[in-house]
């Protein structure tokens, strides 16, 4: 699967002067291992979430695998031709429908009607994010978080009963295969760091995705640790041919295990290359975590 980033840019921020993404272009190639590097607030987090459909765009398109799946949704530019941008530019992607008076149920039924639409929800199910910090429920177990993965994939009444047994099976084989056979049962708020962070990668890995997004997966674990959740990326990657694109904040791990680095400045790509050398040509952005 390839992420193809078109020319992003996000609304104007008053508060930083530009927008915060600002002409992003870079195209992702299957099974490639990326780092996203940069400092502070240079857009690394939006991006990852732009490419989920996270951050509204004002110009520029996503494709994933050829499909249109981000693009600029203008309110109110469509009167029923099948929501092309009455721009005539055809970077600006799709606008959208005046909904203002529709129900919710017509809302639905016309998203479902539209192609680009309906491919959209299925081509965002093959990419699996980790979020900053994980976004566990401390309450639940590890397993029951794991689960939670689920719960797009499946029809609303099915969750009334409880997941599958199917589930819960492969729910537990991943724990296990990250090393948390012992934990599957025991609340994710007593698990340690890096115990959370494996949890909150098997919660990703059993929507099967083939493309991981990983928001800083290693911030503020030690170093072993951080070790450990670099070489599952890495197998991810060597074992199943998963895209990986992950944030980080060092660099000498970002050469260690990725491939490619690139590196946003102020919401631009200044770098888009391989990892070697990346100390001595970016050593300002090095960060102690
Ligand atoms: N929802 C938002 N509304 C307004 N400004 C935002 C929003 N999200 C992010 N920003 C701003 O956009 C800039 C980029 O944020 P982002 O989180 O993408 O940076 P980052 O490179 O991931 O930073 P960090 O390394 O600190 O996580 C920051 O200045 C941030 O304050």
């Amino acid at each position: 699967m390839t992420i193809e980033c078109e020319n992003l840019e996000t609304r104007y921020s008053a508060s930083l002067r530009r927008p915060i993404l600002n002409g992003i272009d870079c195209t992702i190639n299957t099974g490639e291992f990326v780092a996203l590097l940069g400092l502070n607030g240079a857009g690394k987090s939006t991006l990852l979430r732009a490419m989920v459909g996270l951050v509204p765009l004002q110009r520029g398109i996503i494709r994933i695998n050829g499909v249109v799946t981000c693009g600029n949704f203008v309110e109110g530019g469509d009167d029923g031709r099948d929501a092309r941008s009455t721009r005539g530019d055809s970077t600006r992607g799709y606008s959208t429908t005046n909904t203002k008076n529709m129900s919710l149920v017509e809302q639905a039924s016309r998203l479902r009607s539209r192609s680009p639409f309906v491919k959209t929800v299925s081509t965002r199910r093959d990419i699996g994010m980790l979020f900053q910090g994980g976004g566990l429920i401390r309450q639940l177990s590890a397993i029951e978080n794991v689960l939670c993965g689920r719960l797009g994939g499946l029809p609303t009444w099915q969750t009334l009963w409880g997941f599958p047994k199917s589930d819960r099976r492969l729910a537990l084989d991943l724990l296990a295969q990250l090393g948390l056979k012992e934990q599957a049962y025991q609340k994710t708020g007593q698990l340690s760091g890096g115990q959370q962070q494996r949890v909150a990668i098997a919660r990703a890995l059993i929507q099967n995705p083939q493309i991981l997004l990983a928001d800083e997966p290693i911030t503020g674990l030690d170093v072993m640790a951080a070790k450990q959740v670099m070489e599952i990326l890495s197998d991810l990657r060597s074992q199943k041919g998963m895209t990986i694109v992950t944030v980080l904040h060092d660099l000498s791990l970002a050469s260690a295990y990725a491939e490619r680095a690139i590196v946003l400045d102020a919401g631009r790509i200044v770098y888009d290359g391989p990892c070697q050398n990346l100390q001595s040509q970016f050593a300002e952005f090095v960060r102690s975590n």
